[in-house]
């Protein structure tokens, strides 16, 4: 159906505005919207692949005539508009288009645009290869045991001595290799698992490989225990506490974010930082990259104020830490670099011990851990290490591919072996996949081959904006779920825990079983966020003291004024807002300012959410407070993406009361959603960096469009001229679409933050068909200069 009533108007869906779609799908959500007929109410359907629709339960005949006859009666009217718009404006009027809704293809805001399925697909040749000649006798018997490997499978876990390079394309199962290369070391080659180190990126991943591990035929409990399996964490604090129990006992460990936190906004005050408006959190990861880095505070050149000030910071927080004698995760790292560094016998005596060293996810190592292990296999060189530089995504952790992208110039010994049978996905998804990476540059050559094929390939969808994504995805979750798929079978990817605030609102609305996998506090616990919802707060109530606690950064007071406004609004008998004009010993343009406000904030309360955050933007100061945020702070997270993404979720509602009621009720889920025990049945909502590692039958990616994936931030490094956190994004899309099983959906918003988007030049690029290309030779050994993609962002 495309006529309904709402709020006593007559709706036909075909030239109703975009932007109200969502609004009308949230009205009959709550049966707002009728039938013109028997008036029950209807429910609106926005789906990935069907235009908008008024869905009636329990239809009449009557209701399907009376229905069909108005939108007959209404497309002839809009035709006849039509026609007089082109009339007109062959005259040299310019009057706008009508909208209906079609399967065009232009990029017309208004326009319902059917999704596309990924065309730049080659033939899917038939991979799987028949084993012929002489079977190992461990092989085979693993194959009796279920556990098949492919001939690169067999090659890597037989290449035991020597350094060894196993490049893992994503699925190629190199958790299965190294588990048995491990096996087989153990119990083929009688190698003691006292002499062997195993390295994982994650407890997780050391915790399966084990369990994986108790599965193989002639592996006795008791050699596992002995095998010294677990992160480099793990691994090296035992190491640290053998030798030095006192300075490393458990208990000095900084082991919650917020005790460090403490430390550093200690030594903020000290340079009179606002303890609400500093990055505090930001500064810890920047902290924590120096060390992973090796970079002690005196050796770190500040590229601007903000470092300035976190090298202070920095040194501050280890003169206390050291005073107290604590010590962080990244100390323990540093302790054993220096530890080993220091005592040559000790060193000797591990690299006799350990004569088989194996890393995994080796394209997340960073340069601390590179040099442990280093040292740790200089006398064997029997390291092995797996990895795929496609799926190096923590540099902002300090992790960097070119660390096995040098790993052959490093040692020249190396036998590579190459992982590139996908057990994982079908050709369709594999070969999108293959489209995007093969266009970064600093990367091994290789292309991933899938085992089967599919009549899906990934489609791309053309949502109206955050709100409609959500709608979309949900929608089409539930349908697939009716159809029989299981809410686990589901996966919605997101390049950052702000893009999914519209996804998680409509995902608590809905009935599917989810899990949120996100770091960080809610969207409306953000920093500017929060200051624009203390104005709208104060707005309707003047002595809330909360909201006036976190309006004072914004109107750029200290904090210790507060106490000032406090007592200022006791003396003069009045509310805090309008006791803000009394503040003492302000400069003269501050209190003007000031003086002003009382009436600004009695103005807020009449005006619609959208509207007053305008307002407040511009007329109460707030545009001011966040340009001088952006120049202070970094370059990942800018307040006024906040307020804009926070100006879509405005725009659903019609009061501020309604829209505050709103914000503290999904805050309170987004508490319990990130506290809540994890069901086996539920779909995942998580970030992309989160999703590494995983894999689902069914994979939504959000936000493929300039500025979301990439972000804006690699897009401006890019511009600059470095293209590094280009690649690495491009590298994240490769992450998102390798995850797929079966299906994978990419959204395509038109609109971002309330503004026109520009499709991802990823989603452009999956649509160009990737060379065959050789395998396994790096941009260097191609000698390829590590030039500038040319690669424009507009459509
Ligand atoms: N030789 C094989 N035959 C059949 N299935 C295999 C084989 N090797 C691995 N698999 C399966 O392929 C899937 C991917 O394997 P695995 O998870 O080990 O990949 P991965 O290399 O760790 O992937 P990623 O790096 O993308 O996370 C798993 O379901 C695994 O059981």
């Amino acid at each position: 159906m495309q006529v309904a009533y709402h709020q006593e108007k007559l709706i036909f869906l075909p030239s109703c505005e975009r932007e109200i779609w969502q609004q009308l799908y949230m009205a009959s959500i709550r049966q707002e919207v009728t039938c013109i007929h028997c008036h029950s109410p209807l429910r609106m359907e926005l789906s990935i692949l069907q235009p908008p629709s008024f869905i009636h339960l329990h239809p009449t005949k009557e209701c399907m005539n009376a229905t069909m006859m108005l939108e007959n009666k209404m497309k002839e009217t809009s035709k006849k508009e039509d026609q007089r718009t082109e009339e007109q404006s062959s005259a040299g009027f310019q009057l706008p288009k009508r909208r209906s809704i079609t399967t065009s293809s232009i990029d017309e805001p208004e326009i319902w645009k059917k999704p596309e399925e990924v065309r730049a697909i080659p033939p899917f040749e038939n991979n799987s290869k028949q084993m012929t000649g002489d079977i190992h006798s461990y092989r085979r018997m693993l194959m009796e045991h279920g556990i098949f490997l492919d001939h690169n499978q067999w090659k890597a876990v037989q290449t035991t001595e020597g350094p060894l390079l196993i490049l893992a394309g994503a699925g190629s199962g190199k958790t299965r290799v190294l588990t048995t290369r491990t096996a087989y070391m153990l119990t083929e080659q009688n190698y003691s698992p006292k002499e062997m180190i195993l390295v994982t990126f994650t407890a997780k991943a050391a915790k399966e490989m084990k369990e994986r591990m108790r599965l193989y035929p002639g592996l006795e409990s008791r050699t596992l225990n002995q095998l010294m399996i677990g992160t480099f964490h793990s691994i090296f604090y035992k190491m640290l506490m053998h030798h030095e129990p006192e300075k490393w006992a458990p208990t000095n460990l900084l082991k919650q974010d917020w005790l460090r936190q403490a430390m550093i906004k200690e030594a903020g005050r000290e340079i009179d930082l606002d303890e609400k408006d500093f990055a505090f959190d930001q500064a810890l990861t920047q902290i924590s990259w120096w060390k992973n880095h090796l970079l002690s505070p005196e050796h770190v050149k500040a590229k601007d104020v903000w470092e300035e000030r976190v090298v202070y910071l920095y040194k501050r927080y280890e003169q206390m830490r050291l005073a107290k004698n604590a010590f962080d995760f990244d100390d323990m790292l540093l302790g054993l670099y220096d530890l080993l560094n220091h005592n040559d016998l000790l060193l000797k005596r591990y690299q006799q011990r350990f004569s088989y060293v194996s890393v995994d996810e080796y394209q997340d190592i960073n340069k601390v851990q590179v040099e442990l292990i280093t040292m740790l296999s200089d006398r064997t060189k029997n390291l092995c290490v797996v990895g795929d530089d496609d799926q190096s995504i923590y540099a902002f952790r300090g992790s960097d591919p070119s660390y096995i992208l040098n790993f052959k110039e490093h040692y020249p010994q190396t036998k590579m072996v190459v992982l590139a049978e996908n057990y994982r996905s079908t050709h369709e998804i594999v070969s999108s996949a293959n489209n995007v990476i093969h266009i970064n540059r600093d990367r091994y050559s290789k292309q991933l081959l899938a085992q089967t094929s599919s009549n899906h390939p990934p489609l791309l969808f053309y949502p109206y904006d955050e709100e409609e994504e959500a709608t979309m995805i949900v929608t089409d979750m539930k349908k697939k779920i009716e159809a029989g798929a299981q809410p686990s079978d589901f996966a919605v990817l997101f390049r950052t825990n702000t893009s999914a605030r519209a996804l998680i609102e409509r995902f608590v609305s809905s009935s599917i079983p989810f899990q949120l996998d996100a770091d960080g506090e809610s969207f409306y616990r953000r920093k500017a966020v929060r200051k624009i919802l203390a104005f709208l707060r104060l707005g309707i109530n003047p002595d809330d003291s909360q909201a006036l606690s976190d309006l004072i950064g914004a109107l750029f007071l200290k904090q210790q004024t507060l106490q000032e406004v406090k007592a200022a609004s006791i003396t003069n008998d009045c509310s805090y807002v309008d006791a803000l004009p009394f503040i003492q010993g302000l400069k003269p343009f501050q209190t003007k300012k000031l003086e002003t406000l009382p009436a600004k904030f009695k103005q807020l309360k009449s005006k619609k959410p959208i509207d007053a955050i305008t307002f407040i933007e511009q007329e109460m100061g707030f545009n001011e407070y966040v340009k001088k945020q952006g120049s202070e702070g970094n370059k990942m997270e800018r307040g006024s993406d906040d307020v804009r993404d926070l100006k879509v979720a405005a725009k659903l509602h019609s009061t501020i009361g309604e829209f505050l009621d709103y914000i503290d009720h999904m805050t309170i889920k987004y508490e319990e959603l990130r506290n809540q025990k994890s069901y086996s049945d539920s779909a995942q909502l998580m970030t992309i960096h989160r999703a590494k590692g995983l894999e689902y039958k069914h994979v939504y990616i959000l936000s493929a469009v300039e500025g979301g994936l990439p972000h804006d931030y690699a897009l401006e490094a890019w511009r600059e001229g470095d293209d590094k956190p280009l690649e690495e994004e491009r590298r994240l899309m490769y992450v998102a679409m390798t995850r797929a099983e079966k299906s994978l959906h990419i959204s395509v918003p038109i609109m971002r933050r309330g503004k026109k988007a520009f499709r991802s030049r990823f989603v452009r690029e999956i649509q160009r068909m990737a060379p065959k290309q050789s395998f396994a030779t790096s941009s260097r050994e191609r000698n390829l200069p590590n030039e500038r993609i040319n690669n424009d962002s507009r459509n």
